[in-house]
């Protein structure tokens, strides 16, 4: 048995169906191959289920200002596994209303796990099938370290499928997984502890953000342990894990160590070889602009490429890949890796776009940047006994402001940042900002009032 398409995408997750769809709209036959879930690490292990526990913890945290609201609640019980169970329920959900996408395109959704035979065949549950155009849409999974014990922690795939609550959870890394899973458990009331090998988590963030995310933790009492990095974990008898640091710090009675040490590419069980597509010494395919592979007609979209690794980018990328391929009026359609604005889902949200003010510092000369900056009490906390501070900030460069960089972390960052970024991605100066009337009462006001 075999088949041909135009378009063939490996892996359903965000790349590989905006990818197949776009191409089915522009007129080509189009498969996708996935050998899991539908929707792949957004919608099953990332975006989705994180946005959805962040929202539980927001309402946690809500509860927690309600009586100086003026609400008099009495808080029973919180019960993880509804909140798990409406979760997995909205991601059925989602992953029907793919299939509808791929039925009204046309896209052929096939279930299994493809490897190559050469450059125009994939192989999958034994059928061979071949396409003009094969993107490679594969993303990644989450890496373990190589330490006495290790499999006794899970990973971010692991924190999604836990039923019950964890009473005492670790959380290990300093990225953007760590710091949100971290912050979700923390607010549901687990006694939570991030630990991290350097100073902080986030650190390419830029500083005065994340001293101000120093500063949140430490008010919401979230233990943060700095320069603590895991050597060793045991199991007890009683089935509760003892953590070793190299710092010779121990804790004891974990029931929960959660990895978040960053993502490796899935690129090994692809049998590249017989396609000849080259991957670099970590194993990421590296495109050019275009997202071309080494070889003619394979490609490359999303977490595999090692870029900017985000739910957006792997969209647009394969979106444009598919403009370029079928639509004759698109011809040098590509994405744009510059000013990519993104999010971070802590407590409160960072959002942040552009160069940090070390880099505008080191790329335009100290005299060259100037910095603008507010700190500020949203009005969310401004009669809660929970006094918290927000801070906003523009890094502007050149004798004309040109905002080259953009930073907050406060209640509501995480919907400010998006018409910011417009403004930043049209070059827009600090004088642009000012002449922005402002909206009040809100904290993106801030942006265009800074002095
Ligand atoms: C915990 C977590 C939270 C995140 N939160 C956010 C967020 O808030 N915002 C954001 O923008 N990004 C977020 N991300 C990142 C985002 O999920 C990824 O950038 C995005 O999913 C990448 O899309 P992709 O298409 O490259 O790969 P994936 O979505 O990983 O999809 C790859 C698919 O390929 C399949 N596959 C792999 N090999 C084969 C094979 N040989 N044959 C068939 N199928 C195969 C896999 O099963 C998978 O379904 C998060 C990631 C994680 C882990
Ligand atoms: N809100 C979002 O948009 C969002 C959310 C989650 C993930 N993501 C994407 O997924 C990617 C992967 O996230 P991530 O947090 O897994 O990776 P990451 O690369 O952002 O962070 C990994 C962190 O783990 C640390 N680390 C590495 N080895 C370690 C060890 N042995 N012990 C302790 N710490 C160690 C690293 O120093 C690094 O700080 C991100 O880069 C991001 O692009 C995005």
């Amino acid at each position: 048995m075999s088949r041909h398409f135009n378009y063939l995408a490996i892996g359903a997750g965000s790349g590989g169906i905006a990818g197949a769809n776009r191409a089915a709209q522009r007129g080509a036959s189009a498969a996708v191959i996935e050998a899991k879930a539908v929707g792949g690490t957004c919608v099953n292990v990332g975006c989705v289920p994180k946005k959805v526990m962040w929202y539980g913890a927001h309402i946690a945290e809500a509860l927690k200002y309600s009586p100086d609201y003026g609400f008099d609640v009495t808080q029973n019980s919180f019960n993880w596994s509804t909140l798990v169970k409406n979760r997995e329920a909205y991601i059925q959900r989602i992953h029907a209303s793919y299939q509808k996408g791929f039925d009204a395109n046309g896209v052929t959704l096939i279930q299994g796990f493809a490897r190559f035979v050469d450059a125009h065949t994939v192989e999958v549950n034994g059928e061979r099938i071949t396409a003009d155009h094969i993107t490679i849409a594969t993303g990644g999974r989450p890496s373990r370290p190589q330490i006495p014990g290790s499999e006794h922690g899970i990973d971010s795939d692991g924190f999604f499928a836990l039923t019950t609550q964890p009473k005492k959870a670790l959380v290990i890394g300093a990225g953007y997984i760590a710091v949100e899973i971290a912050g979700v458990l923390h607010a549901l009331g687990t006694d939570t502890h991030l630990l991290v090998r350097k100073d902080r988590p986030l650190r390419n963030f830029d500083s005065d953000i994340t001293d101000m995310l120093l500063e949140r933790m430490a008010q919401d009492k979230l233990n943060l342990h700095s320069h603590t990095e895991v050597s060793r974990v045991e199991k007890t008898a009683a089935g509760t894990l003892t953590v070793y640091c190299s710092s010779g710090s121990v804790f004891n009675d974990v029931d929960c160590l959660i990895w978040a040490i960053g993502r490796e590419p899935a690129t090994d069980k692809l049998n590249l070889v017989s396609a000849g597509v080259q991957t670099d010494e970590q194993g990421f395919i590296r495109t050019d602009k275009y997202q071309n592979t080494n070889v003619k007609g394979i490609y490359a979209v999303g977490d595999i490429t090692g870029e900017a690794q985000l739910t957006p980018v792997a969209v647009k990328a394969a979106r444009l890949l598919a403009e370029r391929l079928f639509n004759p009026a698109m011809p040098d359609a590509h994405m744009d890796y510059s000013l990519i604005p993104t999010v971070v889902f802590s407590h409160p949200p960072i959002g942040t776009i552009g160069l940090t003010e070390a880099e505008a510092v080191a790329q335009y000369g100290a005299a060259n940047v100037k910095v603008y900056r507010s700190n500020f009490a949203a009005m969310y906390n401004a009669i809660t006994a929970h006094r918290a501070l927000s801070r906003f900030k523009l890094v502007c460069a050149g004798a004309d402001e040109k905002v080259v960089g953009l930073h907050g972390i406060g209640e509501g960052m995480d919907e400010v940042l998006q018409g910011f970024a417009v403004a930043i991605k049209m070059g827009a100066t600090k004088a642009d900002f000012d002449n922005t009337v402002a909206l009040h009462p809100t904290s993106a006001e801030e942006f265009v009032t800074l002095r």
